[in-house]
């Protein structure tokens, strides 16, 4: 491993990190920088490259272009030809497989990189009682992987990577394998144990709700590039494109048109938004977020939709519909009774919740708009 002289000490950055296969472009100039104890997920639909990016950090992979460094120290460039192998890149990896070996005990499956580091019986033992004591397993030590549940092996997987104490901890998609509602509490259980143990930490998943739970940051991913890389707040508040609120589910987009001082869906004779102060021309697309959209009567001055289906989510539920003036354009909106799937309704929708993708000229104008 060499000292970099321009790359940024962080606990991880990759700086123009490129990989193809032959002709084919799996990874395109990532640039990413991850502080000490902070968690980065990265986030995309199947296929987008982000175990390939995080194969690259591990050392699992060569690239083809750029570099990776790890705690101010180049572990891959392609431009010099230094690449370090994993075993001495000091990382804890957990597998969406778990990876544990069956034929070994609990307490054996953890202290195995310990083992491998030439770390005698007593200390071994020692570091591999606290791992697992972190991990709430402290009792299963003697037990073997079979005998415990999926959740549980998962937590043994966790306590393998970090007893060690390495720099940084690989995850990739470490949940999917168990069934929706382990999942969902081990999330918020593995959220716990990454902050306690102030881990940093790298974690693949395609689950939105995964990803904003755990991270500090979100690299959203989408054919072998990032699209944006933002915390979970900005993302929310502030998604870069279409394509990105509509991989977070954050609300359905709809183009608008100005016409005459007001911005409206298509041709309909609504107005989305109106504004005096602007006379702008042109198109753009909004982003309706769910607590934007709401039902009221079927006034003159309500945008006209039709229920297409209704789920039950929490307290309430969620009615996704289509608007008249936009057939094709789905909206989703909290309703406290269930509507009917085929119901004609009418919406109001806030315009001061309304999110204006980057449009260049646009900006995010004042706004008016007709409610009923
Ligand atoms: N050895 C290989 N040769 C050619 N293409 C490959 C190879 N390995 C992966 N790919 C391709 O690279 C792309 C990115 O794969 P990768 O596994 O990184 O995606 P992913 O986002 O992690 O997807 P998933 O969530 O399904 O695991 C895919 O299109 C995949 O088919």
């Amino acid at each position: 491993m060499t000292n970099p002289i321009d790359l940024p000490v962080s606990a991880v950055s990759a700086r123009g990190l490129a990989l193809h296969y032959g002709e084919t472009v799996i990874l395109r100039s990532i640039d990413l920088s991850l502080a000490r104890g902070r968690t980065l997920a990265l986030l995309g639909p199947s296929g987008c490259g982000k175990t390939t990016l995080l194969r690259l950090v591990a050392g699992l992979l060569q690239p083809t272009k750029g570099a990776v460094s790890i705690a101010g120290q180049v572990v891959a460039d392609a431009g010099t030809g230094v690449f370090a192998p994993p075993e001495r890149r000091n990382l804890g990896m957990v597998f969406q497989d778990y990876a544990l070996w069956p034929h070994l005990t609990v307490g054996g499956n953890v202290s195995f990189p310990l083992e491998m580091r030439g770390i005698g019986r007593a200390e071994r033992n020692e570091r591999t009682m606290r791992a697992l004591r972190r991990v709430g397993l402290e009792a299963y030590a003697d037990r073997r992987p079979s005998d415990l549940s999926g959740g549980q092996q998962q937590r043994v997987a966790i306590a393998r990577a970090i007893v060690a104490e390495p720099q940084l901890i690989l995850f990739d998609e470490p949940l999917s394998n168990l069934d929706r509602e382990l999942r969902e509490n081990m999330v918020g259980e593995l959220a716990g144990l990454i902050a306690e143990l102030d881990l940093t930490a790298i974690y693949v998943t395609h689950d939105h709700a995964e990803a904003l739970t755990l991270a500090d940051e979100v690299a959203v991913m989408r054919g072998g590039e990032i699209a944006q890389l933002a915390s979970p707040d900005d993302l929310i508040a502030r998604p870069s494109t279409p394509e990105v609120a509509d991989f977070l589910r954050l609300g359905g987009t709809v183009n608008v048109v100005w016409r005459d001082g007001h911005w409206f869906v298509g041709d309909s004779a609504h107005a989305l938004v109106s504004d005096a102060t602007q006379p702008l021309q042109g198109e753009a697309q909004v982003l309706v977020p769910l607590d934007a959209v709401s039902v009221c009567g079927t006034s003159a001055d309500a945008l006209p939709a039709k229920v297409l289906r209704s789920q039950f989510r929490g307290d309430g539920h969620l009615a996704t519909v289509m608007l008249a003036c936009a057939p094709g354009v789905e909206l989703q909106l909290p309703s406290a009774a269930r509507l009917r799937p085929g119901e004609q309704i009418g919406l109001s929708i806030d315009p001061d919740r309304i999110r204006w993708f980057g449009q260049g000229s646009h900006g995010t104008p004042e706004k008016k708009v007709a409610t009923c």
